[in-house]
């Protein structure tokens, strides 16, 4: 029976200012999922690898097959499909992981289906399974994931995407604190109003953050790398969280948030040698608060989903 197997990249959703609007791929890791097709009708979610049995089989309930659900309805198909998941990054970690299990479900099954959408009109599938994942269609993980590099999502009715340019040494740093936060839970301390002063603030620093990665300006980059919308709310689930942004600023970097809705923690340095000082910060830092970290570094991933393997 033909197969197809595809990557899509971990993410780093919101970068500080840009709340549900902002985010980037990065090279560290991600998901990958084998498609083969089958002769019956329906989705079945053979095997999952990797999630220490956590995730759900259910076809309605895994990122991976309600994506594909979402895209078979809207080709009208009752194509049958199983489904292979080996899960390369956390749970519940702030690095996209429902997103990275939709997109490459979704450039796999295009490819099995033979390519009937451009890889952008992929995006609003993946935003359905988002939304069964964690209560919120948000697109910030499933962009960057499937087109990569950083992208923007100006508007989501209707859909409009807008890849970023990713000045050359931008390197990221990931601190990985070993607990897991459902991203519905973080998106529940949120405020649904905010002042009219900190949306200035907010525009600001969105606007500053997206003209310094035209500009490859990084003094402006790193001047923009603030959020006063969410984070100081999400801060407080987050043991160690100011002590830590001040360690991995004093080590040089450019700038740091929290990744997606966390834990894990973000910061961008200019240069891997800064990038690698500052994981070693984050980690003596966490280590004194009595936390134990995984650090990631990577470049950002410019390439999005890909097919790895078809037969
Ligand atoms: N393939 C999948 N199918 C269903 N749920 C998933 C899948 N992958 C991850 N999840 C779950 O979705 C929830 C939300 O995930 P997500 O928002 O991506 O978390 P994070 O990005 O913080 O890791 C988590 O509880 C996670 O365990
Ligand atoms: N914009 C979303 C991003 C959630 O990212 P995740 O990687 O934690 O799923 C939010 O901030 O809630």
């Amino acid at each position: 029976m033909r197969s197809v197997k595809a990557f899509a990249p971990a993410t780093v959703a919101n970068v500080s200012c840009g709340f549900d609007i902002l985010g980037f791929a990065i090279d560290a890791m991600g998901d990958t999922v084998e498609l083969v097709l089958k002769d019956e009708p329906g989705l079945v979610v053979v095997s999952i690898d990797g999630d220490g049995g956590k995730l759900p089989l259910e076809a309605e309930k895994n990122t991976c097959a309600v994506a594909i659900q979402a895209m078979l309805d809207e080709l009208d198909s009752k194509v049958g499909m199983n489904i292979y998941l080996t899960k390369g990054l956390p749970l519940g970690s702030g690095m996209g992981s429902s997103a990275a299990s939709a997109v490459a479900a979704l450039a796999a099954a295009n490819r099995l289906l033979g390519d009937p959408f451009e890889k952008k009109d992929l995006l609003p599938f993946a935003i359905a399974a988002e939304k069964v994942a964690c209560g919120a269609g948000h697109a910030d993980n499933v962009a960057p994931s499937l087109l990569g590099g950083f992208v923007l999502v100006r508007d989501y009715h209707p859909l409009d995407v807008i890849k970023l340019p990713v000045p050359q040494g931008l390197y990221c740093t990931l601190l990985h604190p070993h607990y897991e936060l459902k991203t519905a839970d973080s998106r529940s301390v949120l405020r649904d109003q905010i002042p009219m002063k900190h949306a200035t603030i907010q525009s600001g620093n969105v606007a500053g953050l997206i003209a310094g990665l035209y500009e490859s300006d990084f003094e402006l980059i790193s001047r923009s790398l603030r959020d006063v919308i969410a984070e100081p709310y999400r801060a407080v689930l987050l043991p160690g969280f100011y002590e830590v942004r001040e360690a991995l600023k004093s080590a040089g970097a450019l700038g740091m948030g929290i990744s997606g809705s966390g834990p894990t923690l973000f910061a961008l340095s200019r240069g891997k040698e800064t990038a690698e000082a500052v994981g070693e910060a984050g980690k003596k830092m966490f280590s004194k608060i009595g936390l134990e970290v995984d650090v990631y570094f990577s470049e950002i991933n410019t390439q999005g989903a890909y097919i790895v393997e078809e037969k």
